[in-house]
């Protein structure tokens, strides 16, 4: 049997985080749970990490896409917070953010990785943002730094 598994030391690799500004109170923890798991966990240099702001997680697959098209990155990591209002919106943006993400990630074949909240309040919200549940953020950079040691030996 041959298993194909990787680390997640990532010294020299280039990553960019893509963060959405809408519920930025939420996104700037995972932003923060991001760089400290990139730099921490996977020995990532400041100077080799790209943080891109956007609007909002709808925007999020178009800069996704536009740097997944630059080829100067070995990953990207989309953060974002969608939280369910009085109305369909929420499915809008949640939905069309998931697949115009995924869509990207094999259309390139580049690591992307989805750190986007999709919850029903606030509170849910706060527990994933560094408190009680982790930090999505946090475990989207961890994903991305397997991903790109795992592409690359396969
Ligand atoms: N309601 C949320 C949004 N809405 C904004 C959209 O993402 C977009 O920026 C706007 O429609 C203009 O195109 N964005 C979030 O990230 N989270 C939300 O809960
Ligand atoms: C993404 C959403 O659902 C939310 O921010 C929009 O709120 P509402 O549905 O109350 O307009």
């Amino acid at each position: 049997m041959q298993v194909i598994e990787a680390g997640l030391s990532a010294k020299g690799k280039k990553f960019a985080i893509v963060v959405a500004r809408f519920n930025s109170f939420i996104v700037e923890s995972l932003l923060d749970g991001a760089v400290d798991t990139l730099k921490r966990v996977g020995n990532v240099d400041d100077a080799d990490i790209t943080v891109v702001r956007i609007p909002g997680a709808f925007e999020l697959p178009l800069a996704v896409q536009k740097i997944a098209a630059s080829k100067q990155y070995d990953a990207i990591i989309a953060l974002g917070a969608v939280i369910r209002g009085g109305t369909p919106h929420f499915e809008y943006v949640a939905g069309e953010c998931t697949k115009g993400i995924a869509q990207v990630m094999m259309q390139y074949g580049l690591p992307v990785s989805f750190g986007v909240l999709t919850v029903e309040s606030i509170e849910q919200a706060i527990e994933r943002a560094g408190t009680k549940m982790g930090n999505k953020g946090g475990e989207a950079a961890s994903s991305a730094l397997e991903m790109v040691n795992v592409l690359a030996q396969l």
